[in-house]
């Protein structure tokens, strides 16, 4: 079995699961972060959001590597319109987790490939919908004291600890975990990228 890449992939972030959802299927691929500033503009619509940002770290990071093809994302979690992004404070983290308890919420990712050298840029947005059990307040402050949501969008990790307070997902888990692994490997065939292969082994 060979899954090919017939242009140098580079995953413009920081965040350890995209890496961690891309190598799952033994894709070769570089990683360059582009830490851009994350601030919403106001009055900008969450799916909007996450699409605008996914473009500007991929285009970032395209415009030092214009041969390669450039996978930039971003995602955020919104509840009752508000968009929640990643709690820098034990307060802040409580507030939201307090926020998610019981409820349904939605989780959108942006993500865009970008190559100078081919002239292309193609974005999508992925939603999800995620139902949290109601969570009580010593759980709350349990998890807010371990290290899991700080870096996490909404304050919570699908793929950690978190997952307990999890009832149901409506959509893709790995969208929620920040990168919809289905929809780029999609994207990424249909660019002419990525190929699959396999063999029979005698079996
Ligand atoms: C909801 C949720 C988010 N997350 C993470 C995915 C992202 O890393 C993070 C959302 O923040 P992002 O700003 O999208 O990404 P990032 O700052 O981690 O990395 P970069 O901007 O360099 O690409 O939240 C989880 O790991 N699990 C979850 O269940």
């Amino acid at each position: 079995m060979c899954i090919r890449l017939t242009q140098k992939l580079i995953l413009a972030s920081a965040s350890p699961r995209r890496a961690e959802l891309l190598r799952l299927l033994g894709l070769a691929f570089e990683v360059v972060p582009s830490h851009m500033d994350e601030t919403q503009i106001e009055g900008e619509a969450p799916p909007d959001h996450v699409l605008r940002l996914s473009r500007e770290k991929a285009d970032c990071i395209a415009d030092l590597f214009p041969e390669a093809l450039v996978l930039g994302a971003d995602t955020v979690v919104v509840i009752d319109g508000r968009v929640l992004g990643k709690p820098k404070t034990q307060e802040e983290a409580r507030e939201m987790l307090e926020t998610l308890s019981g409820r349904e919420h939605t989780v959108y990712t942006g993500f865009s490939l970008v190559s100078k050298q081919r002239d292309l840029r193609i974005s999508q947005v992925v939603q999800a919908s995620v139902l949290f059990k109601e969570i009580p307040e010593d759980e709350i402050l349990w998890y807010v004291s371990s290290e899991e949501p700080y870096d996490k969008a909404g304050g919570y990790a699908v793929q950690g600890m978190g997952a307990f307070f999890i009832r149901e997902i409506r959509g893709s888990y790995t969208n929620v975990m920040g990168l919809p692994l289905s929809e780029v490997v999609e994207t990424l065939k249909d660019l002419g990228t990525l190929t699959f292969s396999g063999d029979s082994h005698g079996r």
